[in-house]
């Protein structure tokens, strides 16, 4: 996607996505991953998810990258935290309450902004891509992560329905992605239709939400 499109979604708060409360398949299934306690997890293209003050409530130090500085403004202000904030290359960096939030694009963080990370939480940022880029976002992903386990929660629906984002991410596409370096599960499967009025105005006439574990095998 066009960086623009995301920075105007913001502007206009066209943000649909954004939950009012943590992410119920997050919290049914984040001890799946068997993540160590008090390891750093990583948040890509993390909006203002409440999601990210629950994994830190967890006792997790959290990092998320998020190109909106109006999306990361609003994320300390609304839970009250006041950053500090840094410059480092092209990206900006806000920290507050052990929740770190570099602003600017994922494609220009390295391993070397990073601490080592124990898992990587992520809802709604891979479907955010379109097919095309997704290749080139699991292997940025899997490069910042190295080893650890991945919690994904993506959306799949009949194809052709709509124009996403959402972009549609069955399971062939999710195995295609990260099948040849983790092994896939899926932990849930959910009915999503009857509570994405927005997506049923959009045209849609089925709509699945699944949460897959990703895991390094052996
Ligand atoms: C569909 S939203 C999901 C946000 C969040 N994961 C959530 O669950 O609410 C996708 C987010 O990715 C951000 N984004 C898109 N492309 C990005 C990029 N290349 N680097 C960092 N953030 C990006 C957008 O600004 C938007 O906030």
């Amino acid at each position: 996607m066009d960086p623009q499109f995301w920075l105007d979604r913001w502007q206009n708060q066209e943000i649909g996505f954004h939950l009012d409360g943590v992410n119920p398949l997050l919290e049914r299934h984040w001890s799946a991953l068997d993540a160590p306690a008090g390891c750093a997890v990583f948040v890509p293209l993390c909006g203002k998810s409440l999601d990210l003050v629950y994994l830190r409530r967890l006792g997790h130090p959290v990092v998320g990258v998020e190109l909106s500085a109006l999306a990361v403004g609003q994320f300390f202000a609304e839970n009250g935290l006041e950053p500090r904030v840094a410059e480092r290359g092209p990206l900006r960096v806000f920290e507050a309450g052990g929740i770190t939030l570099y602003q600017g694009d994922l494609f220009a963080l390295t391993p070397a902004d990073l601490p080592a990370i124990g898992a990587v939480y992520d809802r709604a940022s891979l479907i955010a891509l379109p097919p095309e880029r997704q290749p080139a976002y699991a292997e940025h992903l899997l490069a910042l992560v190295a080893a650890a386990p991945i919690l994904l929660i993506a959306l799949d629906y009949p194809a052709g329905e709509m124009q996403g984002p959402p972009f549609s991410t069955p399971a062939a596409q999710v195995e295609r992605l990260y099948g040849p370096r983790r092994a896939l599960a899926a932990l849930e499967v959910l009915d999503a239709l009857a509570d994405s009025p927005a997506l049923r105005a959009r045209g849609l006439t089925a709509l699945n939400e699944t949460a897959w574990r990703l895991r390094t095998p052996g």
